[in-house]
């Protein structure tokens, strides 16, 4: 199919729901020159620009399965849970250790930083770039019966990765949290993810040997997830 189907993408709700990405967007980020802590409002920025793209790519390489979830606002409790205590973390430790969170104080935090952009920059790319090599293939949700349109991809990001899209989710969260100099929310992130898709790769690789059978097999073998302890 190659336009969207209306009924799961409300006019009203997506524009609004755009609209209200950009206007943070736009807040925090103009607003950028007024406060100290600049690196929270990037985090905004950030998340502003993650969940717009999931849509946005969503919508232009993946029309037949685009609908108002795939803004990806609803992503679960752990996730809400996370992104919720990060902001605490954050608000906490800057009114009560000012210096340690704009990373005055010690050496290594500007280091800790820059890898964090590195991290979010590079692990939104790979998302995006995934979802767009990926096209007809990819879907947010889990796919337990195979459509006509579902071929197994190899090429590209997912010659080198086997699952790039979870690759650059995982790492983009994580630059988050270095982004914010946040080491609690670090190894909340790091734990929650971690498990998430531990659990998440094994079951989906189940369904994807159950429709492309030695095939995927093969390419399991022959390709890595590049996620830390996960084959
Ligand atoms: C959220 S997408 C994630 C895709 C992939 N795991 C990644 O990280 O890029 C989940 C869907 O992609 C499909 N999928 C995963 N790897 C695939 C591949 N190499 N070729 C085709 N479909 C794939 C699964 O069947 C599942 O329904």
């Amino acid at each position: 199919m190659r336009y969207a189907d209306i009924k799961k993408n409300p006019l009203d709700e997506v524009s609004r729901t755009s609209f209200g990405l950009g206007i943070v967007l736009g807040i925090f980020l103009g607003s950028l020159g007024l406060v100290r802590l600049k690196n929270f409002h990037f985090y905004i920025v950030f998340l502003c620009l993650f969940h717009f793209l999931e849509y946005y790519i969503t919508a232009k390489y993946n029309p037949s399965k685009v609908n108002v979830d795939s803004f990806l606002l609803n992503n679960g409790v752990g996730y809400l849970a996370c992104h919720t205590v990060a902001i605490l973390e954050t608000l906490v430790e800057y009114v009560y250790m000012p210096g340690f969170k704009t990373g005055t104080e010690c050496r290594w935090a500007s280091g800790v930083v820059v890898l964090g952009y590195v991290c979010v920059l590079g692990g939104q790319a790979v998302r995006s770039w995934a979802m767009v090599t990926a096209s007809s293939s990819f879907s947010h949700v889990l796919a337990k019966e195979r459509r006509e349109d579902h071929v197994l991809v190899k090429h590209g990001i997912y010659s080198w990765l086997r699952h790039p899209s979870y690759f650059g989710f995982f790492w983009w969260a994580l630059g988050t949290q270095m982004i914010l100099l946040n080491p609690v929310s670090f190894v909340l992130f790091a734990i929650v993810l971690w498990r998430f898709f531990k659990a998440r790769i094994a079951s989906e690789e189940s369904y994807l040997i159950e429709f492309f059978g030695i095939e995927y097999e093969r390419y399991r073998n022959d390709v890595p997830v590049r996620i830390p302890f996960i084959k």
